[in-house]
């Protein structure tokens, strides 16, 4: 029922999702100035090492890596979070091809593609889909990935992050439909690298076409920049 395409795109998900033009939508165009330095936003902590994937799938929208979430083995926490959130999956976000392809954007300057982190709250809320109806309920962490020609082996998310963990947050929302406002958002400031190969490979990803034979490529699955309404950004030190 929605998509990126001309009849069924981010500017017409309104229509059957109202809270697209709510008070807290995400993506957001970030602007480092004027995001406020906040001294008492401590460092994020991951924990994935025991990290338990269950599956990879497309899911007519991105490519989707699905985690065993029944206990506490991969969480995040600290920073602006007042609990640890439970890792549920990772997907992306990408562009056709060159740089555009990531959500959040710098300065208007765009990544080329965005990896989604995806927590729930599970010390308030039961299970992942009634946290995401929650203003708490989920915490994302958002990374760039810039095409260089390095190459990473696997999508371990341990092996995934940049060296440095200083990153931007703001209060906003889920960046597909259901557009729920209920994401803590937490992007970090340093992009990892992506060889050209591996952004070929998400490419190559197919959209499910309403007749199956209409099989599309799925590339540009990345929803533009949302007015901030007044909302602070801050910035970890
Ligand atoms: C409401 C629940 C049960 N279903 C939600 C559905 O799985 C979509 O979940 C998501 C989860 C994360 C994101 S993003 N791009 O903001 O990280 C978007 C949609
Ligand atoms: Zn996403």
């Amino acid at each position: 029922d929605w998509g990126y395409g001309v009849e069924d795109g981010p500017s017409l998900w309104h229509q059957n999702y109202p809270i697209a033009k709510g008070s807290r939508q995400s993506p957001i165009d970030i602007l480092p100035q004027t995001a406020s330095h906040d001294p008492s936003l401590g460092p994020i902590a991951l924990k994935y090492d025991q990290c338990t994937s269950i599956n990879i799938a497309n899911n007519g929208h991105s490519v989707v890596v699905e985690f065993e979430d029944s206990d506490d083995r991969s969480v995040i926490q600290g920073g602006p979070l007042d609990n640890p959130y439970r890792l549920k999956q990772f997907h992306f976000h990408w562009g056709g091809k060159g740089c555009r392809g990531s959500e959040h954007t710098v300065e208007g300057h765009s990544y080329a593609s965005e990896l989604h982190l995806v927590h729930w709250n599970a010390v308030k809320y039961e299970t992942f889909g009634e946290a995401a109806t929650a203003p708490d309920g989920l915490a994302v962490l958002g990374i760039f990935l810039e095409g260089s020609v390095t190459d990473f082996k696997s999508f371990n998310p341990k092996c995934l992050l940049p060296s440095s963990l200083h990153y931007w947050t703001y209060l906003g929302s889920l960046t597909t439909p259901p557009l729920h406002e209920s994401v803590t958002w937490i992007v970090l400031k340093e992009p990892i690298a992506v060889s050209e190969k591996q952004m070929s490979k998400f490419r190559m990803l197919l959209f499910t076409g309403e007749e199956e034979d209409q099989r599309m490529r799925m590339e540009n699955n990345f929803r533009p920049p949302q007015p901030l309404k007044g909302r602070k950004v801050r910035s970890s030190n």
